[in-house]
């Protein structure tokens, strides 16, 4: 807990007037509840034990600007904690956001989309409280507690004794259950998580989902998740509700002592009926802050399971590192010299060396899992090499800027990221638009005849996954976003998979003229699409067996004979 408020207090110094004012709140309250239980005394005494007229004009005044008091105070702490709270959470959410986009590829290779949205959603959301309301109640609490024990002693240091003397026996239970709760709010975060990425997953795939009619499976699959949030959500209501009669079991004792000393005093004329009633009432009003406290110390746990959760996030860091040179005006080369690539244990790519010039076209073949999509992550830097090294020039790789590498590699995969904006959007995505260009590069990738007869042309909003394009125009979009910002090096990784022969033609026509101040890769599967590379390399199992034009490797490599024979059949 101490951890949290430090973690979090360095925020707290943006928010002093909002403190001033929550702070004048929670006072007002504090002590209108001790004033209320004071004003029992005068009730009984004076009004109706002495029959004093002119204090039954003044008790119901007194007693309507208690209530306003503390309501107005209530409603300002409300208010003014709520603020700190909620933008606080804002805060963290877009800290915790872009550290996240920060991180390395691999991250997210191991971390599904689903629990990323739980913990920056849910997880979040449950410390917003517990920096605000919480620090809050818990100050009021506290302030109510002095109140209305200074209140209790003022009106008899000895029932005062029998009334609180219980209170130290309450702590043990309290803090087993404390700790049980804790637990088990990390466990119900966790099955929050697998809700979110079960949905997410099933969301996703509805396509394959539909497809094989497996809706009811996947139903299944989603209540067993579900199913195990209730379990440890009632579970952690049954140990948090648990606090509440334990309090109150130990509080009948305090009363029964009270009861017992404090009649006896009034019996004997100690006591007035007045002072006696008020004490008994700033008792049971004692008692309700207390249960509020141990069960504000509950839902704390609840508040540093998730913080836990979300400092895992937040420490993860991220281990491709960018260098601080610029990328090359003019790129010459680049030189792969002896790397290797592990994915964890496993060895995606051994020993490549070869060198590409400015204008060539390297084509990348091989069987799946050759390693091919493994190379093109070196070169992006979306996994760092093991061993060896890349030069981009004299340059190696890891020296340049991560965002100047990005900026001068466009890549297009065979899966089209399509963003829920328009398409000269889409086009210049990360860029200015620049309305002439966009239509340019569309133009160049094949795409404007489609777009031009589009409703809105190039201003027509495409939804987030790109529905309302067929599989070829959604690559030629994509295509045409590679073009857009002139990179010094183009990958395209079965960039023209989904497009009929005539337009991918024709798209490798482009290619070939866009490519002469460039370095392209390009892996296909279909062979035609990389009949014009100046060099095709030939991957089996992580390794380059040969690198040659196709009129050589024709004739020598065995294993391109092969590929070249099950792409004709
Ligand atoms: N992020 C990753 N983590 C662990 N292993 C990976 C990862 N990416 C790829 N691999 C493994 O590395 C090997 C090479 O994969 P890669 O994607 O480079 O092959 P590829 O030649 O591009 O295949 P394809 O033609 O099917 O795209 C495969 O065995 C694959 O399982």
């Amino acid at each position: 807990m101490k951890e949290f408020f430090k973690q979090y207090s360095p925020f707290y110094k943006n928010y002093k007037l909002q403190f001033i004012y929550a702070f004048i709140g929670i006072i007002l309250v504090a002590s209108a509840t001790a004033g209320t239980a004071y004003a029992i005394q005068p009730l009984l005494d004076d009004i109706f034990i002495n029959k004093d007229e002119e204090m039954l004009y003044m008790m119901p005044v007194f007693v309507i600007l208690l209530y306003t008091a503390k309501g107005f105070g209530r409603y300002i702490q409300a208010y003014y904690i709520s603020f700190i709270g909620q933008d606080i959470t804002r805060i963290v959410r877009d800290r915790l956001f872009s550290h996240v986009l920060n991180l390395d590829m691999d991250f997210f290779q191991k971390k599904h989309g689903g629990e990323l949205v739980s913990r920056i959603i849910n997880d979040i959301n449950r410390i917003q409280q517990a920096v605000s309301n919480y620090v809050a109640e818990f100050i009021r609490e506290v302030l109510t507690i002095v109140a209305l024990i200074g209140l209790v002693i003022y009106h008899s240091p000895e029932l005062a004794f029998y009334g609180l003397v219980v209170l130290p026996l309450a702590i043990w239970p309290l803090s087993k259950l404390a700790k049980r709760m804790k637990k088990l709010s990390f466990k119900s975060q966790e099955s929050n998580a697998d809700i979110t990425s079960s949905l997410s997953e099933s969301f996703n795939n509805i396509e394959i989902i539909k497809a094989n009619s497996t809706e009811e499976i996947e139903a299944k699959k989603f209540s067993i998740h579900n199913l195990n949030f209730f379990k440890y959500n009632m579970k952690a209501v049954r140990t948090n509700e648990l606090t509440s009669p334990l309090m109150e079991i130990i509080g009948s004792l305090a009363f029964a002592a009270v009861i017992l000393v404090g009649g006896s005093k009034v019996i004997s004329g100690e006591l007035t009926t007045g002072t006696f009633s008020s004490f008994i009432a700033a008792l049971f009003m004692l008692y309700t802050p207390i249960k509020r406290l141990s069960s504000l110390y509950n839902k704390m746990q609840d508040a540093l399971a998730a913080n836990d959760r979300i400092n895992e996030m937040l420490n993860s860091k991220a281990t491709i590192i960018s260098g601080n040179k610029e990328f090359p005006e003019n790129i010459e080369k680049i030189s792969f010299n002896n790397v290797s690539l592990n994915y964890g244990d496993f060895q995606a790519l051994k020993s490549i060396s070869f060198e590409a010039k400015k204008g060539d076209k390297i084509a990348l073949v091989g069987d799946s899992g050759g390693g091919k999509s493994s190379l093109i992550n070196t070169i992006i830097r979306f996994y760092d090499i093991s061993e060896g090294e890349i030069k981009l020039n004299d340059n190696l790789l890891n020296e340049l800027s991560l965002k100047s590498l990005r900026e001068n590699i466009s890549i297009v995969t065979q899966r089209v990221y399509i963003f829920n904006d328009t398409i000269s959007a889409n086009v210049a995505y990360g860029y200015e638009i620049d309305e002439k260009r966009v239509i340019e590069v569309l133009k160049q990738a094949h795409a404007y005849d489609f777009v031009s007869k589009m409703e809105d042309g190039i201003n027509t909003k495409l939804d987030e996954f790109g529905t309302n394009l067929s599989g070829g125009q959604r690559q030629r979009i994509a295509i045409a976003r590679a073009l857009y910002k002139k990179p010094k090096i183009l990958i395209l990784d079965e960039a023209t998979s989904a497009l009929d022969n005539e337009s991918e033609s024709i798209i490798s026509q482009v290619i070939d003229d866009v490519s002469v101040d460039k370095i392209t890769f390009i892996i296909a599967h279909r062979l035609s699409t990389i009949k014009n590379a100046s060099k095709i390399a030939v991957f089996k199992d992580g390794e380059i067996i040969d690198m040659n034009t196709e009129e050589n490797l024709l004739k020598s490599c065995k294993e391109y004979q092969r590929l070249y024979n099950l792409a004709n059949i």
